[in-house]
């Protein structure tokens, strides 16, 4: 397994790009460290499958350097990379039993039959499915095909890097979530580093120790999941996890305090920078239903179990808030209270705030 470094990456699609609107990616410089789980977490169209595909030298980037332990892979084609790659739709021969579908990528790298067989008792006994070796592979389910395309991409102990690439789409949602800690599970018996591909919080959340967000070519933040959660470096962070999103709203700066709607709100610490459109965000999680604070008319409450999720108007502004307590009717007067600790600005989306540490 390898650290990888991405450094000074961009990629146009553009034989001639011009400003930053032009670059798939705009400027990615990142190591993944060894034997890290991480996930690459953004919405549609925001680069990771041009990044994904930098990596395993299916692209060469308009710009910059790619990096395995210090050694400059940039020019290298992918099946010099050693790298596994478990995509969307499962990649195994349907004429040849699971076994054999298991045991190829060892073969095919001229392994010997002793280490062979042992690696393959190995990676069937984690992913449960050792009744199933000696069977075709065109007999199985769609989730167990993709099952075992991921075998496949875990049974080498050789490869620098194991990237998957949306590997749950064709599961049935019902199993989506076992074969989600499955992955987990996998990633700390063998160590290698791995990469997860994919749009859904969820599984970002679930698989990786630490997760990439990406939006619009760029990356918007590195972190832990909880790092993600608790503070967002930028309101798409925030917007993008967590159920429902976090509340961005609009403020205006005045005098040294921030306004939201005309009223003053406590911050988790001294404003920084200037100027730019100013933002306040905070979690629903951490704005209450209270007896005092900002006045609020309640617009829709949705009971989604175990809490619900009120939203009310304070001024022209919706706002969301997660409580478990007695239930607001429609239209009724409220007041919210914003936790300070966990209210923030943000500045062009960037965090806004300091805190000392
Ligand atoms: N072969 C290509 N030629 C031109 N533009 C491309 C090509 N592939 C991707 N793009 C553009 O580059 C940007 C990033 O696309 P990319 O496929 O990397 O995003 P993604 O995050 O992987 O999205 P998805 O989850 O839909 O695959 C998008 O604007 C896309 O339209």
């Amino acid at each position: 397994m390898a650290k990888i470094t991405l450094s000074e990456l961009r990629h146009s699609y553009l034989p001639n790009p011009k400003g930053a609107e032009d670059y798939a990616l705009k400027m990615i410089d990142l190591d993944w460290e060894d034997g890290g789980a991480y996930a690459l977490l953004g919405p549609s169209g925001c680069g990771k499958s041009t990044l994904l595909n930098i990596i395993s030298g299916l692209l060469h980037p308009s710009e910059g350097r790619i990096l395995f332990d210090g050694r400059d892979v940039t020019d290298l084609p992918p099946d010099q990379r050693n790298i596994a790659q478990v995509f969307q739709f499962p990649v195994i021969y349907d004429t040849m039993t699971v076994r054999d579908n298991l045991a190829f990528p060892l073969r095919n790298r001229g392994v010997d039959e002793g280490r062979v067989a042992q690696r393959v008792a190995e990676i069937a006994a984690m992913l449960e499915v050792e009744e199933m070796l000696d069977t075709r592979a065109a007999h199985l389910s769609p989730d167990n095909k993709q099952k075992i395309s991921m075998g496949r991409g875990l049974v080498r102990d050789d490869v620098n890097v194991v990237m998957f690439d949306e590997p749950l789409t064709v599961i049935d949602p019902h199993l989506k979530w076992k074969l989600r800690s499955k992955l987990k599970e996998l990633h700390q018996r063998v160590r290698a580093t791995m990469i997860y591909v994919t749009h859904d919080q969820t599984e970002a959340l679930t698989f990786a120790d630490q997760v990439v967000v990406m939006q619009e070519g760029e990356i918007v933040q590195i972190g832990t999941p909880v790092e993600l959660f608790e503070r967002p470096q930028h309101t798409f962070v925030g917007h993008f996890i967590g159920s429902p999103g976090m509340n961005v709203l609009p403020a205006v700066e005045q005098g040294g305090a921030v306004l939201f709607e005309g009223h003053k709100l406590a911050l988790e610490g001294k404003l920084s920078g200037q100027g730019g459109d100013l933002r306040v965000g905070i979690r629903p999680e951490y704005v209450s239903l209270a007896d005092t604070g900002l006045p609020a008319t309640v617009r829709k409450v949705s009971d989604v179990g175990r809490h619900a999720v009120v939203e009310a108007m304070v001024g022209d502004t919706p706002v969301k808030a997660i409580t478990s307590g007695a239930l607001p009717p429609q239209g009724e007067a409220v007041h919210l209270a914003f936790r300070p600790d966990q209210t923030r600005a943000y500045r062009d989306g960037w965090i806004a705030t300091e805190v000392d540490t």
